[in-house]
Parts: C-alpha cells; structure tokens; sequence
C-alpha cells in the first residue's frame, strides 16, 4: 500500500547548554552558505571570529531558558509533530531538525521514512515566512537526501504560509484573551535578517529602494522577500485580530554582526515605545511558529529589561502557536493543500 509521509522542519537546537555543544551548533549553522551567504574562506574567518566570544554568550542564553526535558524549540517541535500525527490520514509524520540534534538530521528522517514503506513525502519547513536562511536551506537538504535514496521519492513542499488565512486565524486565535485585557500597544517583533539577503534576490531594484517598498511589492517581488511577507502577516494579522493601526507596529529582532539588517530594530523600538509613554507592551513573534532562545531570552527577558530600562512598565510576551490543537489543525490542513503543489 502507498503510504505518504509529513515531514515537519524546524532550525534546531544545540545538544545541551555547554560551551562547546554551543560552539559546534553555532559553526554548522553559521557555516550554511544560506545563512552566511559570503564566499567559503571569508565566511570561515568571519564564522572563526564569531565563535571565539559567542559560544559563552549564547550557553549562558540557553541557559536561562532551558527545560528539564532540552531545548524549547525541540520540545515544543516533537509536541507539535504529536498532535499533527493523527491528524494526517496519509502515512506517517516525521521531525527533523536542520541543525544540530544529529539523530533528528533531514538526511536521517528521509532514510528511516523510506524504510519504513514510504514512497511520496511532503516537507513542511515550519517558517511562515520565506527566506534563503531557513526555507530554502531546509529544501536543499532535503532534496540532497532525497537524491541519494536507492529507490525514487515523490515529493511536494509546502510554500511559505505567511498569509493563508489559517496560519493568521490560529495567530488571531492565539492572543484573543491578551487583547481583550487592557493593554498600550501590541509589538509584532519578526527575526530580522541581513539587507542583503533581500536584495540579492531581487533583480528589479524595487526592494528597499524606498520606505514603503513592502507595501507595494508586486507579486514576483512578494514571492521572495521576507521583510514584505512579514508585513503582510502582521496586516492579515491585525485584521483578523479587529486591530486599529495604531494599536500595533512591526519590528525586527536577533541582529548579528557589522551587516545592516532590516529595520526597524526591536532593540530601539522598544526604547521609542517607552518614551512615547507606552507602559504595558504586548510582544509577539509571528515568524516563530515555537517558542525558542529568540523569544524567551531575547524578548522575554532581555527585552523586557531593556524596555522597562526606558521607562515602560510592563513587557507581556505572548506564547508562539507552540503545539495548539487549532494550529496543529490549520497547519495539517495548510499540508494537505501543498501535497497538490509541484513535484519535485
Ligand atoms: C547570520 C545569522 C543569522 C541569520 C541570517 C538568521 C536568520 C533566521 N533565523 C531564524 C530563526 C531562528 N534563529 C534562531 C537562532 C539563531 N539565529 C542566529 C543567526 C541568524 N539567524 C543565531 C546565531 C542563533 C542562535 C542563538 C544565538 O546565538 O543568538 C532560532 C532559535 C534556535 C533555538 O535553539 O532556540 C530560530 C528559530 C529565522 C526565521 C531567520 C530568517 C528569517
Ligand atoms: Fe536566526
Ligand atoms: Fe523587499
């Protein structure tokens, strides 16, 4: 019988929050010429230089908001996979990571699927929004280890979801007794990314070529940068949260290194929020679709010091979609509809 498995993928974690499990994370994720897009000797030097003071800073992050059980990420991951399992009718769901957890690597997953009967796979890389760094990394690993299996694989992917409908009601859904608390403004706070990764990408010169250049993207530019998918998961996004503009703003978060990345900064967003006499902030993060390091250290407590360093009161961080049973739903459902996307 033909059995089609799902495939969930997420960025991963570093083994535990030692030092050195830190430093080998860091340097196979650092390394991915997807997400340090510079040529191989200068992004060794580069990579080198960030790994002699980084490893202790981000173990110590780790640290702070580690659980008994390993990572957030991994764990809030596996329990999604959970509660997608028997949701999916067609054969069996799966779990890889991109980094690290080496006994969860893409490669390994493919072969286990493939041993077990499976013959057609739909990979579900779990970003919303679409970027070299994280989507299209994922997909080339997973066509890599689709191509070395004996037998043929049928394959589908799911494209980035930042504005399917379902995706943006269970992020409604999500915060909607938040909202209804009283609250000063509601911070939606995305993983930033290099400038130069947008830019890369479009060949029209329209990307960033002026402040609204999001708004108006046409469809061939939309398709591939990141920053406008973002703003357009923030729009659906307060719309179906019954939002008024001014209640909301979007940043971006998780700068790393000299390169200029996309703006505005979260870091200084939540100084300007705090002298312009917002007290209690709201902070979510749509571009995590689990709780991680970026969230619970660098919004969570991080963040929340900084902002009440510039004179706010209260920093609420709301929970990412995690394991929910009505995102486990919409996104078994968002699958479905990809398995009629192209074949590989
Ligand atoms: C050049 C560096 C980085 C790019 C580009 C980048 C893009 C990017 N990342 C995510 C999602 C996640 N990133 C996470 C952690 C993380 N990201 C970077 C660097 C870049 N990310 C680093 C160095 C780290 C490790 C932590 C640290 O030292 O700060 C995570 C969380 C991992 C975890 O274990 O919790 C996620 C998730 C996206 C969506 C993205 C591009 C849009
Ligand atoms: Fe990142
Ligand atoms: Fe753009």
């Amino acid at each position: 019988m033909s059995q089609h498995a799902l495939l969930l993928v997420n960025l991963g974690s570093p083994e535990s929050t030692s030092v050195s499990d830190v430093r080998r994370y860091l340097n196979q994720f650092l390394m991915d010429p997807y997400v340090i897009d510079l040529p191989w000797a200068v992004r060794r030097l580069l990579v080198s230089l960030i790994l002699i003071a980084r490893p202790k800073q981000s173990a110590a992050a780790y640290q702070e908001i580690w659980w008994d059980e390993g990572s957030p990420l991994v764990v809030i991951s596996q329990q999604l996979t959970e509660a997608v399992r028997p949701l999916w009718k067609h054969g069996p769901v799966a779990l890889a990571m991109r980094y690290g957890a080496s006994e969860l690597s893409i490669e390994q997953q493919v072969q286990q699927l493939q041993q077990q009967g499976v013959n057609e796979i739909t990979l579900a890389p779990l970003y919303p929004q679409f970027a070299d760094s994280t989507t299209t990394t994922a997909i080339k690993a997973f066509e890599d280890s689709v191509a070395k299996l004996k037998q043929p694989l049928t394959t589908h992917i799911v494209p980035a979801f930042y504005q399917h409908p379902l995706y943006i009601q269970a992020l409604a859904n999500s915060v909607k007794s938040a909202l209804e608390q009283p609250f000063d403004h509601l911070l939606l706070s995305f993983h930033g990314l290099p400038e130069r990764h947008l830019t890369k990408l479009d060949h029209s010169g329209h990307c960033l070529s002026n402040p609204n250049c999001c708004q108006t993207a046409s469809d061939a530019v939309l398709e591939q940068c990141y920053r406008a998918q973002c703003y357009r998961t923030a729009q659906a996004f307060a719309e179906a949260a019954g939002l008024s503009p001014e209640q909301w703003s979007v940043s971006f978060q998780s700068r790393l290194g000299r390169a200029k990345w996309v703006e505005p900064y979260t870091e200084e967003r939540f100084a300007e929020l705090a002298q312009q006499g917002v007290k209690k902030l709201l902070v979510m993060s749509p571009a995590f679709v689990a709780d991680c390091i970026e969230t619970l250290e660098e919004l969570g407590l991080r963040g929340r010091e900084q902002f009440v360093e510039a004179g706010g009161e209260e920093l609420v961080l709301l929970p990412c979609l995690n394991s929910q049973a009505d995102w486990a739903a919409a996104l078994t459902q968002i699958c479905e509809q990809a398995t009629l996307a192209k074949t590989i």
